[in-house]
Parts: structure tokens; C-alpha cells; sequence
């Protein structure tokens, strides 16, 4: 540093009242210095980052010779990766859950659920209108076209095929005689299959009631847990959450700012810890504090079938001894978006995880919404919730007679 730019720093931090006006020497170096235990300004005081008040009133008095060219424009002590405008002492850098719109400004669910689903509708409702556009009779044509219609939209071969075998006993009985008749017998099919298996989540007064959340990586877990925390907080329940997904700092970080919002305790240790010892150190919390809902996120990582029968074994392995009839529920969260790849899920899971209920996210925006029937009739599970979006409040019940009206208006 040039000279005359030490004393204007010099005089600056006197004026300041910072102490000596030394250049911030690191830590560890500092350490070494004779005689620098007595000194009214150490390297560690003039590292702390600059509080705000403090930039304030050192901006305005410029420097005498304009700095190197690399440097932004800072004062000397500032920390070197404190960015302009999100100083470091902020919020570690993960996705903030976003505020839920003002109850006003808000349509209904339906509407929104309708919007959601609007490249859905248009991908199955959409083509079968185009099919049956000035068409004055259906027959097994018709029908043979409907069926590449539901495959392509994600409905699955086998619950696609289960349908038009029906509708075509019902042609054979003679109630399909236009174009809407088959509309209509369309979506009370689909709703009668969706019916079939639907269920929805009862939490029990066992305490706790422990919900596993399994699923892979980016399907939103996370988000959920922190929707159904919001959900059951709400309702008065006492939730703990366990961040039993160690593979990733940010997921336990992500789950701990959803505890901090929705008033839930939390569970976590450290990146690359057992997930097992997560879930062990949970259970014998929950049970000591008297917690209702107690919520198990997991990591997905696990490539193979064998992988993640043997995560799965050892976490109930522990679940169970702590709590004997744990997990309550095992909710596997589903990326609609994904569509077929969706489908491949469930079946892994469910063959290997003991799936009891399924999530399915981010139907908003997905034309493969479709899957949502496929997952349930293929796998005969019950979809207890769907992700229509980001927000807290986006995660409902699932309601099929509600999900297929919204479909097909
Ligand atoms: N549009 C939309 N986005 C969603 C929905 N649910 C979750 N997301 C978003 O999907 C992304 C991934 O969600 P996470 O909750 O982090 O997913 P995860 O399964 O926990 O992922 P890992 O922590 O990597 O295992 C985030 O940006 C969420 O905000 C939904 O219903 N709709």
C-alpha cells in the first residue's frame, strides 16, 4: 500500500475511533507479533465485518488516490467476500420459502388448482376435443385413437388400457353416442380409478406420529415437510422435524428455516452424518418433549433397489426400536413434472421403501399432470396431498372428484 494512502488510513480509522491504524493483519499471523496481546486494536477486531452504521459514515470520504483496479470499492477492513449487497453476517445462501400471497389477492383453490392443471387439460381434454371435432359417431377408431391420446399424456399403458377396454364395453351397450357422451364417460372413469384408491392422510393421536418422507433428490421433499410442519402447526400440533438428509448441508439448512417459520423444533447434525443416528437422536427427542408429528426428511440418493432397501432397513430398524409401530406413514414424494420417470419411482419405492401414501409436486405448470391416475391405479396407492406451488399454503389434500372437475373444465 502506497504511504500517503497508510496515513489517510491511519487518520481515518483515529477518526473512527477504530484503534491503531495498522493494515488488518490475518489471525494466525497475528499470533506471532511480539507484544500484541496489549494493543488497543488486534487483527481479529479489524477483521470483524464493518457494520452497517460503519459503511455509512466511511463512504463518503474518498481515498486520495483511486484504488487498483481489482479491488471493488471498499474500505480496507471490509471482508473480502462480504458481496455489495448481501453483507456476510446475512441468511446462509438456500432457497427462503416465499411468503404466502395476501388472502385478498388470493383465487380460490380451485381456480388455482384449475390453472395448474391447464396444460394437462390441454394435453388430454385439449387432443380429445381436436379428435372428436365434427365427428357424429364414436367407434372402435375413435377409441384406438383415444388410447395413443391418454398413453402420451402420461395416464400409463396399463391404466390407459384398463380405460378403453371399458369404453368400449360402453360402446358396445350403446352409451357413447357422441362426442360428449365419451367426454363424459371419460371422466368419470378416470374418477372412478382415481376413487378407487384415494385416502386421505389421518394423523393419529400416537405420540409422536412419525411421518418418513422418502423420495429422490429435487422432487420436493424438503418443501413439502415444511408445508405439512406449517399444516400441522397450525392445527395446534407439536412438530419436530429430523434432517435426516446429511448428503447435502443445504437441505438441513433448507429444512431448519422451514422450522424457524412454521414455530417447529428440528433435528440435524452435521453434513455426511448417518442418517440412522439423525433419526435415533429425533425419536428419543420427540418422545421426551411430547411431540405430535414428528416428520423424517431422507436423502434420495440411492442408485440401486439394494441401496435403498438396506438405508430403508436400517432407518426403521432404529424407528421401530424407539418407537415401536414407527413409521406411521412412509410418503413418497413424486415429481409430476417428471412424468413416466415418476412412474418408474413408485415402483421402486414401493417394492422397496413399504410406501404407504404419495405426494405429488408440481402439477403447476406440467402437462404430464396424467401421471397423478397412473400412480395411483398402477400402484393402487393413495395420493394423500398435491404441490401446486412453492408457497406454504400450495400443498392440499388430494380430492379427486375436485382434481378431475378442475381437469376437465
Ligand atoms: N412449482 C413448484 N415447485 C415446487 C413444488 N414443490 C417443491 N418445489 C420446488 O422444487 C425445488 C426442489 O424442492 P426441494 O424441497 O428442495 O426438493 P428435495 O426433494 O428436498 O431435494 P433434495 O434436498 O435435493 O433432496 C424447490 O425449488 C422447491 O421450491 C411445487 O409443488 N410446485
Amino acid at each position: 500500500m502506497a504511504e500517503d494512502n497508510r496515513g489517510f488510513f491511519k487518520g481515518l480509522l483515529k477518526k473512527l475511533g477504530v484503534g491503531s491504524a495498522e493494515e488488518p493483519v490475518p489471525a494466525d499471523e497475528d499470533a506471532k507479533q511480539e507484544g500484541g496481546s496489549g494493543q488497543a486494536s488486534t487483527a481479529e477486531e479489524q477483521q470483524v465485518p464493518v457494520q452497517p452504521q460503519q459503511q455509512e459514515q466511511a463512504a463518503p470520504v474518498a481515498p486520495p488516490e483511486p484504488p487498483a483496479p481489482a479491488e471493488p470499492a471498499r474500505t480496507p477492513w471490509v471482508e473480502p467476500s462480504a458481496p455489495a449487497s448481501r453483507p456476510a453476517w446475512h441468511e446462509p445462501a438456500v432457497a427462503v420459502p416465499p411468503p404466502p400471497e395476501p388472502e385478498a389477492a388470493k383465487p380460490s383453490f380451485f381456480e388455482r388448482l384449475k390453472k395448474s392443471l391447464s396444460k394437462t387439460h390441454e394435453s388430454i381434454v385439449g387432443r380429445v376435443d381436436t379428435l372428436l371435432l365434427g365427428k357424429k359417431q364414436i367407434d372402435t377408431d375413435t377409441l384406438e385413437e383415444l388410447e395413443e391420446i391418454l398413453i402420451t399424456a402420461d395416464l400409463g399403458v396399463k391404466t390407459t388400457v384398463d380405460l378403453i377396454r371399458t369404453l368400449e364395453q360402453r360402446l358396445k351397450r350403446d352409451e357413447l353416442q357422441d362426442g360428449e357422451a365419451l367426454k363424459k364417460a371419460l371422466k368419470e372413469e378416470i374418477q372412478l380409478r382415481l376413487m378407487a384408491h384415494a385416502a386421505p392422510l389421518v394423523v393419529t393421536d400416537k405420540k409422536p406420529f412419525v411421518i418418513l418422507v422418502i423420495g429422490v433428490n429435487g422432487v420436493g421433499k424438503t418443501t413439502t415437510i415444511g408445508k405439512l410442519a406449517a399444516r400441522y402447526a397450525g392445527e395446534g400440533k407439536k412438530v419436530l422435524l429430523a434432517a435426516a438428509d446429511t448428503f447435502r448441508a443445504a437441505a438441513a439448512e433448507q429444512l431448519e428455516l422451514w422450522s424457524q417459520r412454521v414455530g417447529a423444533d428440528i433435528v440435524r447434525h452435521k453434513e455426511g452424518a448417518d442418517p440412522s443416528a439423525v433419526v435415533f437422536d429425533a425419536c428419543k427427542a420427540a418422545v421426551a418433549r411430547g411431540t405430535d408429528v414428528l416428520i423424517i426428511d431422507t436423502a434420495g440418493r440411492m442408485h440401486t433397489k439394494v441401496n435403498l432397501m438396506e438405508e430403508m432397513k436400517k432407518i426403521r430398524r432404529v424407528l421401530t426400536r424407539e418407537i415401536p409401530d414407527a413409521p406411521h406413514e412412509t410418503l413418497l414424494v413424486l415429481d409430476a413434472a417428471t412424468g413416466q420417470n415418476a412412474l418408474s419411482q413408485a415402483k421402486l419405492f414401493k417394492e422397496a421403501a413399504f410406501v404407504s401414501g404419495v405426494v405429488l409436486t408440481k402439477l403447476d405448470g406440467s402437462a404430464k399432470g396424467g401421471v397423478v391416475v397412473a400412480v395411483s391405479n398402477e400402484y393402487a396407492l393413495p395420493v394423500r396431498f398435491i404441490g401446486v406451488g412453492e408457497s406454504v399454503d400450495d400443498l392440499r389434500e388430494f380430492d379427486p372428484a375436485q382434481f378431475v372437475e378442475a381437469l376437465f373444465q
